[in-house]
C-alpha cells in the first residue's frame, strides 16, 4: 500500500490516544524539563517503527492457538535491560537460551512453542518505592536505564529525557541483531548442538545434549527420506515488554495505512504491570486503545470481577489471541488463588490466554542483601499453575520468566545449588534476579514433563 492509499484514521481514534493524559498515571518520572520531554516525544514520533503491524497481527494469531491449547507461549529475558549490556555477547546468550528452551519443550511435549523475547525495549521498571536510601542519602529511585541511571549519584538518578531517545536506538540495535539470529540460519534445528556450546558443562547442559542428539538423529532420518528443513531455518520470534513508560510507548504508536488503526510499533507484544493494571487509570486506556497483544500482570488479590472487568476494557469484542493474563501469585498463593479466576473466565467463547509468572510473586532477601529468589519456589509455583488448570479444566498456555543466557548466581538453588554466600560471586541484575542458563533449561524440562502430563 502506498502513503496515497492510506486509510484515513477516524478523528475519535487519534483523540483517544490522548485520552491517558487526563487520568491518573502510576509509575511515571518527574521529569526535569517538560520542553526537553516535548521535544523527545516529538523525535522518537519521526523515527521509523521497530515492528510491523503485519507481525503483530501475526502474533495475535499465534497468542488465540496458546490460549486455545493447540501452542504455549515461552516469553523471557532480563528483569531490566540496560544499555551497557546490549552487546552482541549478551544478546546472542539469551536468544540461544530461549531457543534451547523451546525445542526442550516443542520436543519434549511436541507442541509449537511461540517464541518471545522480553527484551528490545525492557527499559523502565516500576518500583517499590519513589526514593532509595543508603548510609543516610536519599535519592530518586532507580527506574530502568531508559529514565535514569544505576549510579547512586545526584546527578546519576535525575531523570534524562535523552535516554528515551538512547532507549529507542538500543531497542532497534536490539531488534535488529535478534532478527539476524533468527532469520539467518542461527536459528536453523539443524543448529541444536552448536547452541549449547560456550556454555560451562552442568547437568542441565548434559540432558540437552542427549535430546539435542535425538533431534540430530531424527532430522537426518527425515532428510533421507526426503523431507526439506531448509523451510524450518527461520524462526518465528517475536518481543515484548512492560508498557509502562508513556513519554516512551505514546510517541511509538502510530497509524497503521493498511487499516486506519493505533499499533503500538515499539514491540510486538505489551504487558501491563501489577502496580498499573487499574481499570480506570492511563495505562489500561491506552492499552485499550491498540491494536498489540495485550498482557495483564495478576497479583494473588486480583478477584474475578477484576477480570471481568479488564476483559470487557481491553477485549470488548472477545478478539482470540487480544489479551494474555500473566499470573504471579507466588507459591504459597496460586493453589488457592488461581482457580476462582479460571472459573470466572472458563465459559467465556474466547478465552484469555494463560500465563505464569513465577518469579514476581516469589521474591525475597537473603540474609547477605540480595534480592533472589528460591528456584524451589519458582519450579513449585509453575507446578501449581499446571494443578490449578487440570482442577477447574483450563488451558495452561505458557510461561513469562526473568532469565538470562550468563552463568549468573541471582537465585537460590538448582542443581548447581547456589546458596546465600554463592549468590554474591555472580549477581549481575540491576533490578530483580534471573534464572541462569543452567536453571532456565532446568525449568523448561520441568515445564515439558508438566504440559506432557497435561495433554
Ligand atoms: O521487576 C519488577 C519490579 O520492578 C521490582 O520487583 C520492583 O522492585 P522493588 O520492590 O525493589 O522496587
Ligand atoms: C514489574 C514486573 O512484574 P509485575 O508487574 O508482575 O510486578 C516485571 O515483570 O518486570
Amino acid at each position: 500500500m502506498t502513503s496515497d492509499d492510506a486509510i484515513t484514521p477516524d478523528p475519535e481514534t487519534i483523540a483517544g490516544l490522548e485520552r491517558w493524559r487526563e487520568l491518573p498515571i502510576r509509575q511515571q518520572p518527574e521529569w526535569p524539563d517538560a520542553e526537553a520531554i516535548e521535544r523527545v516525544h516529538r523525535e522518537l514520533a519521526l523515527m521509523p517503527p521497530l515492528v510491523f503491524a503485519g507481525e503483530v497481527d501475526r502474533l495475535r494469531q499465534r497468542l488465540a492457538q496458546a490460549a486455545d491449547g493447540q501452542a504455549f507461549l515461552l516469553q523471557g529475558g532480563d528483569c531490566a535491560e540496560t544499555f551497557a549490556g546490549a552487546t552482541a555477547d549478551n544478546i546472542r546468550a539469551r536468544v540461544r537460551t530461549l531457543l534451547q528452551m523451546s525445542i526442550v519443550l516443542t520436543y519434549g511435549a511436541s507442541v509449537p512453542v511461540v517464541k518471545m523475547g522480553r527484551m528490545a525495549g525492557q527499559f523502565a521498571k516500576p518500583r517499590s518505592k519513589d526514593t532509595e536510601t543508603r548510609e543516610g542519602v536519599t535519592l530518586p529511585a532507580y527506574r530502568g536505564d531508559i529514565v535514569n541511571d544505576y549510579a547512586f549519584t545526584e546527578g546519576g538518578r535525575q531523570p534524562d529525557p535523552a535516554r528515551i531517545l538512547r532507549g529507542y536506538h538500543t531497542a532497534a540495535s536490539t531488534i535488529n541483531l535478534v532478527r539476524a539470529f533468527t532469520t539467518g540460519g542461527f536459528a536453523d534445528m539443524r543448529e541444536v548442538h552448536s547452541w549449547n556450546r560456550g556454555f560451562a558443562a552442568n547437568p542441565a547442559n548434559a540432558r540437552y545434549e542427549q535430546l539435542a542428539t535425538e533431534i540430530d538423529r531424527a532430522v537426518r532420518f527425515m532428510e533421507a527420506a526426503g523431507a526439506n528443513f531448509d523451510e524450518l531455518r527461520d524462526v518465528e520470534f517475536y518481543v515484548g515488554h512492560e508498557g509502562l513508560l508513556m513519554d516512551y510507548e505514546r510517541p511509538m504508536t502510530r497509524i497503521d495505512s493498511r487499516t486506519g488503526l493505533p499499533y503500538n510499533t515499539s514491540a510486538h507484544f505489551i504487558w501491563i504491570g501489577e502496580r498499573t493494571r487499574q481499570l480506570d487509570e492511563a495505562h489500561v486506556d491506552f492499552c485499550s486503545r491498540i491494536r498489540n497483544p495485550i498482557g495483564v500482570k495478576l497479583g494473588p488479590t486480583t478477584t474475578p470481577d477484576d477480570l471481568k472487568a479488564l476483559a470487557d476494557k481491553l477485549n470488548p469484542d472477545r478478539e482470540p489471541g487480544r489479551l494474555t493474563f500473566i499470573t504471579r501469585m507466588g507459591a504459597g498463593k496460586i493453589r488457592a488463588a488461581l482457580p476462582p479466576l479460571l472459573a470466572a473466565m472458563k465459559d467465556e467463547e474466547v478465552k484469555p490466554l494463560w500465563v505464569t509468572d513465577p518469579m514476581h510473586g516469589n521474591g525475597i532477601t537473603s540474609s547477605t542483601g540480595y534480592k533472589t529468589r528460591r528456584f524451589d519456589d519458582i519450579v513449585d509455583e509453575v507446578k501449581g499453575f499446571f494443578e490449578a488448570h487440570r482442577e477447574v479444566g483450563t488451558h495452561p498456555g505458557g510461561i513469562h520468566v526473568e532469565l538470562t543466557g550468563d552463568d549468573v548466581t541471582e537465585c537460590l538453588g538448582g542443581s548447581e545449588q547456589i546458596d546465600e554466600l554463592g549468590l554474591e560471586s555472580r549477581y549481575a541484575s540491576l533490578c530483580d534476579p534471573r534464572l541462569n542458563h543452567m536453571q532456565s533449561l532446568e525449568l523448561a524440562f520441568l515445564v515439558a514433563e508438566e504440559l506432557r502430563a497435561h495433554a
